[in-house]
């Protein structure tokens, strides 16, 4: 048995997904294996499975063939055409989506501590007290009592990420959370991700913003296909930012059909 130094965080593999009874190919053969505390970017052209990937990770999508195991232990397989996924481990996953995914009728607090009160059976003066903190620490204290909709999208995003933390994840998910906001609400969101990292907190981002997968990432993966065609630290993926490969590379990404 490895020991606990070794134990990957999370191994996928050999993992095929499609969509339409096997129409569209998405994954095919995909192994991704994570370390303890690796913050891996994904990127690579659009359509070539990304978000696909995350949501397979977080146990929302079914699967061909292939598997995951979290910790050393078996999270996510499939068998005779059925997908097994262990519940308990998908708790320990947190994921932050691109669209704001916020319950409209509950202030930010009520967000945030509604699974841990319904779902853990949290006390929710603790819960509060919890959540409270989360929300200063990311400058939304003032915000605890205002709707989603009261909200710019920059700090939606900040409180679905701080609704996510408050059930511990020993992994972050996160799908494009910037892609649909204003530039000038891009760098509020990243930072508090940022914080994050410093923290240790394991974590896969699909990104489009090449300064943030660089500033983010310890290593960098690059999906075509549906599978890994690169995978290494950012400067040796993404080429240092003296080599100034970072917009011919981003246009080799973006640009590839297949
Ligand atoms: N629910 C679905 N049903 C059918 N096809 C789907 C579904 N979800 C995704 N697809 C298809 O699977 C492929 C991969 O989609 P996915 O969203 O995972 O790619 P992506 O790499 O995240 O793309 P982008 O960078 O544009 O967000 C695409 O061809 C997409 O049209």
């Amino acid at each position: 048995m490895s020991s606990p130094s070794t134990t990957p965080l999370v191994k996928m593999e050999g993992l095929h997904k499609s969509y339409g009874n096997g129409a569209v190919k998405v994954l095919q053969g995909l192994d991704i294996e994570m370390k303890p505390g690796d913050r891996v970017v994904v990127i690579g052209p659009s359509g070539g499975g990304k978000s696909t990937l995350l949501r397979v990770l977080m146990g929302l999508e079914k699967i061909d063939q292939g598997s995951i195991s979290f910790g050393g232990k078996p999270y996510i397989s499939a068998e005779g055409g059925k997908t097994h996924i262990d519940s308990k481990v998908r708790r320990s996953i947190g994921m932050v989506f691109q669209h704001y995914t916020l319950f409209p009728h509950r202030d930010v607090i009520g967000n945030l501590i509604l699974a841990p009160v319904k779902v853990r059976g949290e006390n929710k003066a603790e819960a509060r007290e919890r959540a409270m903190a989360l929300l200063s620490r990311f400058g939304l204290a003032h915000k605890a009592n205002a709707y989603p909709a009261q909200l710019s999208g920059g700090q939606k995003q900040r409180v679905a990420i701080a609704r996510a933390l408050m059930l511990d994840p020993k992994l972050m998910l996160f799908d494009e959370v910037t892609s649909a906001l204003d530039p000038e609400l891009v760098a509020e969101v990243e930072q508090v991700i940022l914080q994050l990292a410093k923290q240790d907190l394991p974590m896969v981002i699909v990104t489009h913003d090449m300064w943030f997968a660089r500033n983010i990432a310890s290593r960098v993966i690059f999906c075509a296909g549906g599978v890994v065609v690169e995978d290494g630290p950012p400067d040796q993926v993404l080429g240092s930012p003296k080599e100034e490969r970072t917009r011919e590379f981003i246009e080799r990404v973006f640009h590839i059909k297949h």
